[in-house]
């Protein structure tokens, strides 16, 4: 096998533990849909954004990553509210 190879299968591996932990993340959001939904509270709650950013940028082992993170979380839950609009 080749480096690439190898490399491709270790990012494989990687997106199959990522894609059953957003899906798990997304049904949770559903869940907290519904609760807003019963308390007439808005789907968008930006200082819970802010704050889920900054926890996982501060969880970085290399501070590098910083934008990246939170480039990441910000279209995560971008796509976590449009789940949560569409029930
Ligand atoms: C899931 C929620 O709804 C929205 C989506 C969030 C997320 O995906 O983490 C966070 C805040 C809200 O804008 C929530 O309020 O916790």
């Amino acid at each position: 096998m080749t480096d690439l190879e190898q490399y491709r299968q270790e990012i494989d591996a990687i997106d199959q533990e990522l894609t059953r932990l957003v899906e798990q993340r997304f049904e949770v959001a559903k869940k907290v849909a519904a609760y807003k939904r019963a308390h007439a509270l808005p789907v968008l709650d930006s200082s819970r954004e802010d704050a889920v950013i900054q926890r996982n940028q501060e969880r970085l082992v290399r501070s590098e990553y910083e934008t990246e993170i939170a480039t990441f979380y910000t279209g995560l839950m971008a796509i976590s509210r449009s789940i949560q609009e569409k029930m």
